[in-house]
């Protein structure tokens, strides 16, 4: 099977800095992979690669196949590269129901002139996408008067609003309570599941990593160090050295201090 990802041997260096350094993986239809590694690891630079806001110093990035190494920004997310946002991108005086149909315009190549026709537009797909995310019945409140979670949520809507085959997600609970996270991630695995995209997401808490990926990629000094399950990550000797010499209460310290 074609994977949805293929990353090979993807480099990015900065003068003599190797912020990422020949980086390989796949991720198949319907997995939720998270990237992780501590500080100036190069997990941001990765995903910049991938999102085509960074240009690679070499490798390829393929998706569903196709070579999109180095287009740029826009062109990879119309090609089907999704993503969430840390700080939400959500117009906070519009309904809840409109900030979805704002983005499915966006995907449908509709411009902003189309307002006047814009409460009917897009209603009913709008509608599908907050029920699949739990958020239908707050449809017709202002955004600005979301909880955070909630607001989580409905960028999660917004993001799949546009069909992305691959949604990138950055840091994607942070700033939630704990019980929040849980619910979000669940909630995440199985729109993933049921549509056969696939998850990359970076996250400094390891309960959502842990608790929720399917496999973990393990970044250091710009190399990947460990890729597999979670249960071989938490008891690989690297990955335990790496994040200070403790093993997994360390790796839970490092989350607490970012
Ligand atoms: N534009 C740049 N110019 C020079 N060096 C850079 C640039 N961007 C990143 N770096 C360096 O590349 C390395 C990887 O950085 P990156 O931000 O990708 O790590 P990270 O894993 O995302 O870290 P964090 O968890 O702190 O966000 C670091 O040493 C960083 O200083």
């Amino acid at each position: 099977m074609t994977p949805i990802l293929e990353v090979r041997d993807l480099s990015r260096h900065f003068g003599a800095i190797r912020a990422v350094d020949r980086v390989s993986f796949r991720l198949a239809p319907g997995e939720m992979l998270a990237l992780i590694g501590p500080n100036g690891a190069g997990k941001s630079t990765c995903f910049d690669m991938l999102m085509g806001q960074t240009d690679p110093t070499s490798g390829q990035v393929l998706l569903d196949g196709r070579d999109i190494t180095g287009w740029p920004a826009r062109r990879v997310w119309r090609a089907g590269v999704g993503r969430t946002f840390q700080v939400t991108a959500t117009y906070g005086s519009m309904r809840v129901v409109e900030n979805v149909q704002t983005a499915l315009m966006s995907h449908h190549r509709r411009s902003f002139a189309a307002w006047p026709r814009f409460r009917r537009l897009y209603r009913e797909e709008a509608m599908a996408l907050l029920e699949q995310v739990g958020m239908a019945d707050q449809a017709g409140r202002p955004a600005a008067v979301l909880a955070y979670g909630d607001l989580k949520r409905l960028d999660l809507a917004m993001a799949l609003a546009h069909g992305p085959r691959l949604l990138l997600m950055d840091e994607p609970t942070a700033g939630m309570a704990p019980a929040e996270r849980a619910a979000l991630m669940e909630l995440t695995a199985g729109i993933v599941a049921r549509q056969g995209m696939a998850v990359l997401f970076t996250e400094h808490d390891m309960e959502a990593v842990f608790g929720h990926a399917h496999r973990v990629l393990v970044l250091n000094r710009g190399e990947i160090i460990a890729d597999g399950p979670p249960e071989a990550i938490r008891a690989d000797a690297r990955v335990q050295e790496v994040y200070l010499g403790g093993g997994t209460e360390a790796l839970a310290a490092e989350a607490r201090d970012g």
